[in-house]
């Protein structure tokens, strides 16, 4: 019995090009401005501390804006990255520069599992405050109601199986009764070694009828999956 689903967010809820295409690009071009401008704010700076400690501790602030392009560039899942991206997209959000994606049948979904008693969270590489952001500025509004949680990189890395297992204790609910959603095979494989149920989102190209996770087109192929 399914008690509560967890998703993830790029190539799941969200097209892949919406993050690689709109969110990545309008941080990249304003990381550098953002950081020279907001470098004594204490978050700021201890995300930039941040860096040092990962990288060397002589970087200097251009250093530091150079190494987070590079980081973007090659799609870094880094904590501190995914930080200082957060904060940059809440600018854009509130600009209007760009509303967060959703797939069409994503939200109708959502009520229901969520009517029907099912708790919903959201896992993705994004910070949570990414992801508030992004379901806070849907076209069809604000449905951050939906969800009762939301993890990122701070509970674990999404292909490690100790992040499944540490929100599984989080959100206090036995692994066998959670449901992940990823467009991922080693998140998938990673939430299954904890115990999780998985669902393959394949949003585009051939299903794979042999395919070590049960495939999915969209939401709309979970539905009676998952409501008794
Ligand atoms: C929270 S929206 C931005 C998503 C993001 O930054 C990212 O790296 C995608 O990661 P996901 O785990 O959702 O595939
Ligand atoms: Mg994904």
């Amino acid at each position: 019995m399914i008690k509560a689903i967890v998703t993830d967010i790029e190539g799941t809820t969200t097209s892949i090009s919406f993050v690689k295409d709109v969110l990545f690009p309008y941080a990249r071009a304003h990381i550098a401005e953002f950081i020279r401008q907001n470098q004594d704010d204490s978050e700021v700076k201890a995300l930039l501390q941040n860096v040092r400690d990962t990288v060397v501790a002589q970087l200097t602030v251009d250093q530091i804006i150079s190494q987070l392009i590079i980081w973007i560039d090659e799609d870094k899942k880094i904590t501190a990255l995914k930080a200082l991206q957060g904060l940059i997209w809440e600018e854009g959000y509130c600009l209007g520069a760009f509303t967060g994606h959703i797939y069409a049948d994503v939200i109708d979904n959502l009520r229901a599992w969520k009517a029907s008693g099912i708790d919903l969270y959201v896992y993705s590489s994004g910070s949570v405050q990414a992801q508030k952001l992004l379901f806070g500025h849907t076209e069809q509004g604000d449905i951050t109601a939906l969800f009762s949680g939301y993890f990122d990189t701070h509970i674990g890395a999404k292909q490690d199986r100790a992040a499944y297992s540490n929100i599984a204790e989080q959100i206090v609910c036995s692994a066998s009764n959670i449901l992940f959603l990823s467009d991922i095979k080693g998140e998938l494989d990673a939430a299954r070694s904890a115990g999780f149920k998985t669902l393959w989102l394949v949003r585009e190209g051939e299903l794979d009828a042999d395919a070590a996770h049960r495939q999915v087109r969209d939401f709309d192929q979970i539905g009676h999956l998952v409501i008794k």
